[in-house]
């Protein structure tokens, strides 16, 4: 089953920011997710939810070019993007927030920030217009910050980049849940004042269908529900069931 997340309007848009046609892709020679097809506009967030192993990690690594596809094609503004390659990926306007933040943990909130800075880009002290709380930890070593602080810190890294698209893995991870709810704010945030796309690889589903514009549910790598976050967010039993796996839901 594949499933299509329109968030573009077609009679005033006709190219979608992001644009996955039956992609497909994985690790050796098991696909870990197949068939996808999406479609996303600039300014809007996208959930991928699903249980564990769905394959919501391999997407992202593949959108962002650290793993190849294995059919199917992405393309950014339109324009076809050769899979398998994360320069490229780079070049095209995609930056991924890996779940691991990936930090220079011995370097400051300031250094972190300023090895990803573009030239001609936003200074990294603009970025404290996003992420105030980070003004008063700017000296400080990566390391020494708390889980959320770092979370903002490799959310800041990855907007000093002037994404076009933002993949962002498990946002949430290992994080307090108010903590993590203002993450999520910051997410409607970045995609409204800085009109990238947003895909949001999570676990928490009511709290990112609360942040998103439309949703997407993998399981064992296929897409068995897409559509507005809203109308997702009203079916979450049947999201549950997923997560349980449930016998009506399974893809084979
Ligand atoms: N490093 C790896 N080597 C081989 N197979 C892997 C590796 N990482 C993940 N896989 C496999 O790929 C499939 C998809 O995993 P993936 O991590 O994309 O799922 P996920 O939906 O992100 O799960 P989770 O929420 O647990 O991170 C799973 O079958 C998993 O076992």
């Amino acid at each position: 089953m594949t499933a299509t997340v329109e968030t573009t309007n077609p009679t005033t848009t006709t190219t979608a920011r992001l644009e996955c046609v039956k992609l497909s892709g994985g690790r050796g020679s098991a696909l870990a997710f197949r068939d996808v097809d999406l479609k996303l506009a600039p300014g809007k967030v996208l959930a991928v939810l699903g249980p564990n192993g769905a394959g919501k990690t391999t997407l992202l690594l593949t959108l962002a070019g650290l793993l190849p596809s294995k059919g199917g094609n992405v393309l950014v503004d339109g324009a076809r993007l050769r899979g398998g390659r994360p320069a490229l990926a780079s070049r095209a306007g995609l930056v991924l927030v890996p779940d691991n933040r990936c930090l220079f943990v011995g370097m400051s909130v300031e250094d972190n920030l300023k090895v990803a800075a573009k030239r001609g880009g936003p200074k990294p002290r603009e970025l404290l217009e996003t992420f105030p709380a980070l003004e008063r930890r700017w000296d400080l070593a990566a390391g020494a910050l708390s889980g959320g602080e770092q979370q903002m810190l490799a959310m800041a890294r990855a907007l000093i980049q002037q994404p076009k698209v933002l993949l962002v893995d498990e946002m949430s991870l290992g994080l307090a849940p108010l903590i993590v709810e203002q993450l999520f704010e910051t997410v409607g945030k970045i995609a409204r004042d800085h009109g990238c796309s947003v895909v949001l690889v999570e676990q928490y589903a009511k709290l990112a269908l609360d942040a998103a514009d439309d949703g997407l549910v993998l399981s064992r790598g296929r897409v068995v529900l897409a559509g507005p976050a809203g109308e997702l967010a009203g079916q979450v039993e049947r999201l549950e069931n997923l997560y349980f796996d449930a016998p009506e839901d399974k893809a084979g």
